[in-house]
């Protein structure tokens, strides 16, 4: 891998199930360090976007790069210590959430290592910490709330180290006060470590605010509608005419950035 080349480049990919593709012609790089948010209304492709960049679900044309490697042709071990996913419905094994935890550490287990070495414990029991759910180390997954699971999958994926985090609606079974743990957290990340973050947010205003860039899919065609700052993306004319809904655009009184509101 290419430590200069950017972190992910997708290359004219169309991707989906069937005979028809989902997406078509999807071309973007993410740059190392960069926020990227995938936005769009249901069904526009968010989620299948974001399994077919890590590895998930193969493009049906075009290609993915990892610092300018071919995602095919890297080792899974070798994507997982690059690249961690958080998808939308978490599976709840019956095992408390520090064992679900350290399953993040397992890219990094060297052959015939069997078991966890101390500093894998002591990662999982930082992150969890780091995300206030260090209270629930010994508890079982499938007895924690929602939220809470949503919290333990995301330090899973932390645990990895990865170089980029993608991340599919990290913040939707969250309430206010873990929204902010969450993504203030991902900032803090990206600022210290430069960790790249792709995420799919369905909340304009947290994509406005959190993400550098946004991408903006169109539902009905399958594309791309328009990429760039939230200043160029959160308009009035493109958000009315992607998500076929009034709004009204303003600023945020703190930050600036462009902030949304339904207009009837
Ligand atoms: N496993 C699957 N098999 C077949 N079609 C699928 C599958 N998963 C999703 N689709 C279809 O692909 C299209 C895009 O779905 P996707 O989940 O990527 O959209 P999304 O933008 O993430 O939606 P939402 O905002 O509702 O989560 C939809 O028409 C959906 O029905």
């Amino acid at each position: 891998m290419n430590d200069q080349a950017p972190i992910l480049t997708a290359d004219h990919l169309y991707c989906g199930y069937g005979k028809t593709p989902v997406l078509k012609n999807i071309s973007f790089e993410a740059q190392n360090g960069e926020i990227i948010s995938i936005i769009g209304p249901n069904g526009s492709g968010k989620t299948t976007l974001l399994k077919t960049l890590c590895g998930v679900l193969k493009p049906r044309q075009g290609n993915i790069f990892i610092k300018g490697e071919e995602i095919g042709k890297l080792s899974r071990s070798r994507i997982s210590r690059t690249v961690a996913r958080v998808s939308q419905t978490i599976d709840m094994p019956p095992m408390t959430v520090s064992a679900y935890v350290l399953m993040g550490r397992l890219p990094y287990f060297k052959r015939y290592q069997f078991f966890e070495r101390k500093a894998d414990v002591d990662k999982v029991k930082e992150t969890l910490g780091l995300l206030g759910i260090g209270h629930l180390a010994e508890k079982s997954m499938d007895a924690i709330s929602g939220g809470q699971q949503q919290l333990a999958a995301i330090a899973r994926a932390l645990v990895q180290e990865p170089d980029l985090l993608l991340l599919d609606e990290p913040t939707s079974h969250l309430d206010i006060t873990h929204q902010a743990v969450i993504l203030n957290q991902i900032r803090r990340l990206n600022r210290k470590f430069n960790l790249s973050v792709i995420m799919v947010l369905h909340d304009l205003n947290l994509a406005s605010e959190y993400a550098h860039r946004l991408i903006l899919l169109n539902g009905k065609a399958g594309e791309v509608f328009c990429t760039g700052s939230p200043e160029h993306v959160i308009t009035k004319e493109y958000i009315e005419t992607v998500y076929k809904t009034p709004v009204l655009v303003d600023q945020h009184p703190r930050s600036g950035k462009p902030f949304i509101l339904l207009d009837g």
